[in-house]
């Protein structure tokens, strides 16, 4: 009898690290390949986009400094992302970071799979499988996603115990970035000159962080699989710690797919649907994509910042006036009610409009 009924049962059974080594298998290849009528090649060069870079420390004090304010309102406004520097985190830690998450998947897979998501559970080990559609590509990405703030969200036996130090490391990690996220939301405000708390009054007391790791094995076919499809978050904000080589991650702005440059010193940060709803549509969350590369590997780690799910959000007063009408809804836990909208509407911030 073969190991394998059928290519779903091989699909879900193995990691695309796996699947990647058994690249002459077409059949199993065809499930990642992405659709596109216009013949366009996923790895056809694109331009590159440096990514306006934020210094946190002048923007955090009284005094703030008005120019730094204006580029980051006017890169959250434009391309959705900003390089943030100046985060209280040494150099050296992320590369702690980038180090705890690349150990964990080059664990063999026996030992990852013991951190396996369950059915229908949404923490753990694992990669997309076709939930939304039969014929939908898939993603050539394995990922490990665990809440990790607050404290009591986590669910400690998903959190990989080797190596050693990535429990220590992404604790500190996540704690660093509640602060973070305070100040941040708080320039967001004051740049659009609105009282500083109008954002975080949103977010809430019980406001969450999810964390997303995503590794990206060397694709056989990279002109025609994605790591990541293209998507927008469904956070308030989302922080990256990118891989400080390869450019796989690009963002459509003008109609055009760019590369987004990278910083190894900083955290790269991209607006959610959830800040382009509060900001009634004037940060803009971006559409992004991540392609694949038919030599490297490569990892990211995606921190998802999401408000109190008990909590509405909806545009800020004061940016609803009679020159720029309200155009989103006010909603209740986003994320909850995530796959349904993407069932609805286009893209998922399509159906919270008015
Ligand atoms: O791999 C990356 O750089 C970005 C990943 C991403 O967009 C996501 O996990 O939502
Ligand atoms: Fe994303």
């Amino acid at each position: 009898m073969a190991e394998f009924p059928n290519v779903e049962t091989e699909l879900m059974a193995k990691s695309v690290q796996e699947l990647s080594q058994k690249a002459e298998s077409k059949t199993l290849l065809e499930n990642f390949m992405y659709d596109v009528s216009d013949g366009e090649s996923m790895n056809a060069p694109v331009p590159l986009l440096e990514i306006p870079v934020v210094d946190i420390g002048l923007l955090s004090c009284p005094s703030a400094s008005v120019e730094e304010m204006q580029k980051m309102q006017s890169a959250l406004s434009s391309c959705g992302y900003i390089q943030v520097i100046n985060h209280g985190m040494e150099s050296s830690f992320l590369d702690k970071v980038r180090e705890v998450q690349k150990q964990f998947f080059q664990l063999p897979e026996a030992e990852k799979k013991i951190y396996s998501k369950e059915v229908n559970g949404i923490q753990g080990y694992g990669h997309d499988h076709r939930i939304l559609s039969k014929h939908a590509s898939l993603n050539w990405a394995d990922r490990l996603f665990l809440i990790v703030y607050p404290e009591h969200g986590r669910n400690l036996k998903f959190w990989p115990k080797n190596p050693k130090a990535f429990r220590e490391v992404i604790e500190e990690y996540t704690e660093k970035l509640g602060l973070l996220t305070e100040v941040i939301f708080k320039a967001m405000a004051k740049s659009l000159n609105l009282e500083e708390d109008s954002f975080l009054k949103q977010n809430g007391e019980k406001a969450t962080m999810s964390a997303r790791f995503n590794y990206y094995p060397p694709c056989p076919r990279p002109e025609a699989v994605l790591g990541v499809k293209p998507h927008q978050d469904a956070s308030t904000i989302t922080y990256i710690v990118q891989d400080n080589e390869l450019e796989s991650l690009q963002v459509l702005k003008d109609n055009q797919w760019f590369k987004v440059s990278i910083d190894p010193h900083a955290i790269l940060l991209n607006v959610g649907n959830q800040v382009e709803i509060m900001s009634n549509g004037i940060f803009k969350s971006p559409l992004h994509r991540v392609v694949t590369n038919s030599e490297r590997e490569r990892c990211s780690l995606a921190i998802f910042c999401f408000p109190d799910p008990e909590k509405e959000i909806g545009p800020v007063d004061k940016l609803v006036t009679e020159s720029n009408p309200r155009l989103y809804k006010t909603i209740k836990d986003y994320v909850g009610n995530h796959f349904q909208r993407i069932q609805q509407a286009k893209t998922p911030i399509e159906a919270a409009k008015i």
